[in-house]
């Protein structure tokens, strides 16, 4: 009888996705609340991520004492060729399917969860049959507009497909159109409590100039070459207007390190640069008085819920076009400025000299993105998650 009482106190979850922040952050920010909830009900959880090892989540999961478990992958590169879908590496890979679908079979039978929550990338895949496999609810969270790859094919199998767009609804296939529950796209709770002394004391930004505006720029969890290159191409002319946090992905500190230390001393004082911004972010967030961007779907989810001016160098090959749509989408309702198509650093220069110079322009525009965050998106996916595992 007791240990019938603990099992029906202890929600069990199977969260599966990664490869890019894009696809862990909702992931751990989704977990953290459902742990929230059932707490404040008595209740507790017990949490199983499948993941892989070499993407984001093989670092967050543990880090945040989350058992972490990894099954065999295949990554599909994809391409409008259909010769170069057959590609050595594609076929290679697409052999790996039946036996990370065989691995994560094994994880979720043995852990019986009563909801498996996948949030995309292509390890979502195998755990998200798993689950249809084992007869567990299967809860999807899509960050993008357009359903990314894994969500797609998992999409008939699941009991809830969580999107955090409306205009997702209608281009989702008619026969799962019902399934789905508009629920924002959940941002980790910290990203909104920062504080920007914090970051100039954690990141000794001792040779930032105050009276001066501070530019975020960030290319994505991995960097943006594109926008790398746009950023050293303005340097003199952007730090004699700002200080400037340049977030340029892990593999590309080296060389832009290189181009900085040619910068004259008190410009160079204004520029920090950085491959990842781990546990600084909310506080880099708060100092920061416009981004310059890529347009995937989670930064977009944080800047919108801070109120965050942002110019936006949209990643042309990302699927379905979706980080222009993302950037075109806030544009058009005056709460950035996208830049579609080919981008030089004078059309950077163009967009990123009036906000600099006005920070009323910036106030506009900032008050205009936040009446697209979704401050609530964590909360309503642990609505989600709880209805499918009574449902
Ligand atoms: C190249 C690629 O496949 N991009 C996709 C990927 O975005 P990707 O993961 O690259 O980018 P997102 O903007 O969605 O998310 C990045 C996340 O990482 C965090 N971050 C980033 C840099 C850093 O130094 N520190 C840090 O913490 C950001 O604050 C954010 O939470 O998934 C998104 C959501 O499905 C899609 O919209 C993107 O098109």
């Amino acid at each position: 009888m007791k240990s019938e009482r603990l099992s029906a106190g202890t929600f069990r979850l199977v969260v599966t996705g990664g490869g890019t922040g894009g696809h862990t952050y909702p992931a751990l920010t989704a977990i953290r609340a459902l742990q929230k909830r059932l707490s404040a009900e008595g209740r507790s959880l017990d949490v199983l991520w499948i993941g892989t090892a070499d993407g984001l989540e093989a670092r967050v999961a543990p880090a945040e004492g989350i058992a972490f478990a990894t099954v065999a992958t295949g990554k599909i590169r994809r391409s409008s060729n259909p010769l170069k879908m057959m590609s050595a590496a594609n076929v290679k890979d697409m052999a790996r399917v039946p036996l990370g679908v065989a691995q994560a079979r094994k994880l979720v039978a043995n852990f019986q969860p009563d909801v498996v929550l996948a949030t995309g990338g292509y390890v979502a895949v195998p755990a998200g049959l798993a689950a249809r496999m084992c007869r567990r609810p299967l809860v999807l969270h899509e960050q993008t507009v357009r359903l990314g790859l894994a969500n797609r094919k998992l999409a008939s199998s699941a009991t809830r497909i969580a999107v955090s767009s409306e205009s997702t609804v209608p281009l989702l296939p008619e026969a799962v159109r019902d399934a789905a529950v508009v629920t924002g796209n959940p941002v980790r709770p910290e990203v909104l409590a920062g504080h920007p002394d914090k970051a100039v004391a954690a990141l000794s930004l001792h040779g930032f100039d105050r009276r001066l505006p501070t530019a975020y720029v960030t290319g994505g969890a991995q960097g943006s070459q594109q926008i790398n290159g746009l950023v050293r191409d303005a340097l003199p002319w952007l730090l004699e207007r700002a200080n400037v946090i340049h977030q340029c992905g892990p593999d590309n500190v080296e060389e832009l390190q290189r181009h900085a230390a040619a910068l004259p001393a008190p410009l160079a004082g204004r520029y920090y640069l950085a491959g990842f911004v781990g546990p600084e972010l909310p506080d880099v967030l708060a100092l920061a008085d416009i981004l310059v961007s890529r347009s995937g779907a989670g930064t977009l989810a944080e800047l919108t819920a801070l109120g965050k001016p942002a110019v936006f160098v949209p990643l042309a090959s990302s699927a379905g076009n979706e980080q222009a749509h993302n950037a075109r989408h806030l544009e058009e309702a005056g709460a950035a400025v996208a830049l579609l198509g080919e981008v030089t650093v004078g059309r950077l220069r163009d967009a990123v000299g009036p906000l600099l110079a006005d920070p009323a322009r910036r106030d506009a525009m900032a008050e205009r993105a936040r009446a697209h965050g979704r401050p609530d998106a964590a909360d309503r996916l642990v609505d989600v998650i709880l209805s499918a595992a009574s449902g």
